[in-house]
């Protein structure tokens, strides 16, 4: 039951492949290009990050992943198979924890999705409870959200996406709301769930610092509307190498790479710590 690993996908190719993706929405203003041929690469395992100004079109990348959003051009794959709709191979985590239902308790919240989508009761329940083991709240099982604090939320909020066993987490700037101390103490327990566990995670965030600990690599995308600058291994920095030069070069780097446009990156190079310049 819980102990199944997280993703069932083919032996070979990557987990997640989008080609060219272009995405657009047509309003009362007329047509907004959010990204514009967007390609990239997620494997098995891999805690990719999108990264880029406010506006660049990363949520609308993480949608569209999510199937709730068609690509004008383009296209999207999970283990090799079209990304036409919604599906539970693909759970998003929003940083709005409020979505909680406030009714439900923190048990009833995570195994709310299981029952919908025809797990029984036993089950759900005990998944539930193995989850909410997994991110420190068992003892919060019979709590109501509103007695929770913001860290406690996210991690009910992750425990309810894990349960699900997706095949990819899709993580949109969920510690975004939460004060600078949680944040960090989030950022270390997802590091440690993923050590634990290995699940495969996109994750959308503006700030250079949080996608250099939690990712092993970076999509960097130009703004608006989003088209990728680079691409960047980070596997090597963690919290602990936060405040190390070499984590301060590559941040004022990044910084530069998303935000200078006269700066020019060198050629792609196949060593881990290379920056691979796509325009
Ligand atoms: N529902 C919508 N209708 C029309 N335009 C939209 C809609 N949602 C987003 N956009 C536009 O698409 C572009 C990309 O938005 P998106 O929210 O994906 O960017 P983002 O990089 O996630 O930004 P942020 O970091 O501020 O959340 C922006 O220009 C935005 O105004």
């Amino acid at each position: 039951m819980s102990t199944l690993p997280l993703q069932v996908v083919p032996p070979q190719g990557p987990l997640l492949r989008a080609e060219h993706v272009t995405l657009e929405y047509t309003g009362a203003q007329g047509v907004v290009r959010a990204t514009d041929d967007v390609s990239f690469e997620v494997h098995r395992g891999d805690r990719f990050v999108l990264l880029g100004p406010s506006g660049c079109g990363k949520s609308t990348l993480l949608k569209a992943v999510g199937g709730f959003i068609t690509p004008r051009a383009g296209s999207l794959r999970l283990a090799g198979r079209p990304i036409t709709a919604p599906g539970p191979d693909r759970i998003v985590v929003f940083q709005e924890f409020d979505q909680l239902p406030p009714w439900k308790t923190v048990e009833s919240n995570v195994m709310f999705p299981l029952l919908a989508g025809g797990v029984k009761k036993p089950e759900a329940r005990e998944r539930a409870r193995h989850w909410l083991g997994k991110v420190g709240l068992a003892r919060f099982a019979d709590a109501y959200p509103h007695t929770l604090s913001g860290g406690m939320k996210a991690r009910v909020a992750i425990a309810r996406a894990l349960a699900m066993q997706p095949e990819i987490l899709l993580m949109d700037e969920p510690f975004a709301a939460l004060d600078a101390l949680t944040r960090r103490t989030m950022q270390e327990q997802l590091q440690s769930l993923w050590e634990e566990i290995g699940f495969t995670m996109l994750f959308v965030t503006h700030s250079i610092e949080e996608a250099l600990v939690v990712g092993n690599r970076i999509l960097l995308l130009s703004p608006h509307p989003g088209r990728v600058r680079a691409e960047l291994n980070s596997h090597q920095f963690d919290l602990k190498s936060a405040g190390s030069p070499e984590f301060q070069a590559a941040n004022e780097r990044i910084h530069r790479l998303l935000f200078d446009p006269s700066h020019v990156a060198p050629a792609p190079q196949p060593a881990p710590h290379a920056f691979a310049v796509h325009s």
